[in-house]
């Protein structure tokens, strides 16, 4: 954010202070440990990890042996590397942190600063409503007028599978969702070998709204077993949703920038931005490349972002 005056600064930076420690008293009292995350990560690394992520945005460094660095784009995936090869059998980690990414944006470098949960170790029916819980309570502090839209990356996956493009084919597809092209999705498909899923992954960008409306949706589509599942993951998130929020939204053809979702991928808006203030998801099979598959969740709240929206909000 760009300030005429020192004042606005102070004022503004008054502010950010106080959020972060409210969110911060909430999630300590909430029982989770407060952790601090590293800024660095290895790029190839990273990269490996996080194939659909613009390379050219990531910040390098280099360090003494001349290997590549990079200034963290994404905390999470460091929280994995930093615990995982030390993992032991029946651990469970429920941490929080505060952190800032970088990323460059075309004019110059830029950081973002976020408070991020995660829970590492644990799967039960609870584990995902809690996490959406912790979501709900924090986003609700800031604004009636939030909306959290869930998604669940095994139902894309699954058309995915049974489409069996190759990459080309599967990159731009991917990347016509994630911009929610409509019209230029139906061009790309229709020049594409049909297949029975194509049906559904027509109409992906429809199904969203209430589960309701998406089964409605649904009828006659085609279904495979892991579309199914994440069919059903969310429906159980809805039974206990239900009746005690409507400010709550279900979208199938949520992509993430982040390649690791495995499950539930979530998104929290509130009134006066178009951007995310929350985002997150369940990342179980991430870990599996340390040879144990252990179940992960978490989120992010971006800072930067409420702040401009409560800051806008004030100088009304
Ligand atoms: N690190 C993710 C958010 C997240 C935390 N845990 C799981 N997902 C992001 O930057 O979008």
């Amino acid at each position: 954010m760009k300030f005429l005056n020192i004042e606005d600064e102070m004022k503004y930076f008054q502010k950010m202070f106080v959020l972060r420690r409210e969110i911060e008293d909430f999630l300590f009292e909430e029982g989770y440990i407060n952790i601090e995350p590293s800024i660095f990560e290895g790029y190839d690394e990273f990269i490996e990890i996080n194939s659909r992520i613009n390379k050219k945005s990531t910040v390098k460094v280099l360090d003494n042996n001349s290997e590549i660095l990079i200034l963290t784009p994404d905390i999470t995936t460091g929280i994995v590397n930093k615990f995982l090869p030390r993992w032991e059998y029946g651990q469970k980690l429920k941490i929080f942190y505060y952190g800032k990414t970088y990323k460059h944006n075309g004019t110059g470098i830029k950081e973002n600063r976020e408070m991020g949960v995660e829970i590492i170790g644990e799967k039960n029916s609870n584990t995902d409503q809690y996490i959406l819980s912790a979501a709900r309570r924090i986003i609700s502090r800031y604004s009636d007028e939030y909306l959290l839209e869930i998604g669940n990356s095994k139902f894309l996956k699954g058309i995915m599978q049974s489409c069996s493009f190759n990459k080309e084919n599967y990159d731009n597809v991917m990347e016509l969702l994630y911009s929610k092209n409509r019209q230029e999705l139906k061009e790309y498909l229709s020049g594409l070998p049909f297949r029975d899923v194509m049906s559904t992954l027509l109409n992906i960008l429809d199904l969203e709204g209430t589960f309701d409306e998406i089964m409605e949706q649904l009828d006659g589509l085609y279904l495979n077993d892991l579309m199914k599942q994440g069919i059903e993951e969310l429906r159980q998130i809805d039974n206990e949703m239900k009746n005690t929020d409507h400010r709550v939204s279900y979208d199938l053809s949520m992509v993430s920038e982040l390649s690791y979702y495995d499950g539930i991928i979530l998104r929290g808006y509130i009134k006066g931005s178009n951007k995310e203030i929350i985002r997150g998801g369940r990342y179980d099979s991430f870990t599996k490349q340390y040879g144990q598959n252990i179940p992960a969740i978490g989120f992010k709240v971006e800072l930067d972002e409420l702040i401009k929206v409560l800051y806008k909000e004030e100088q009304k």
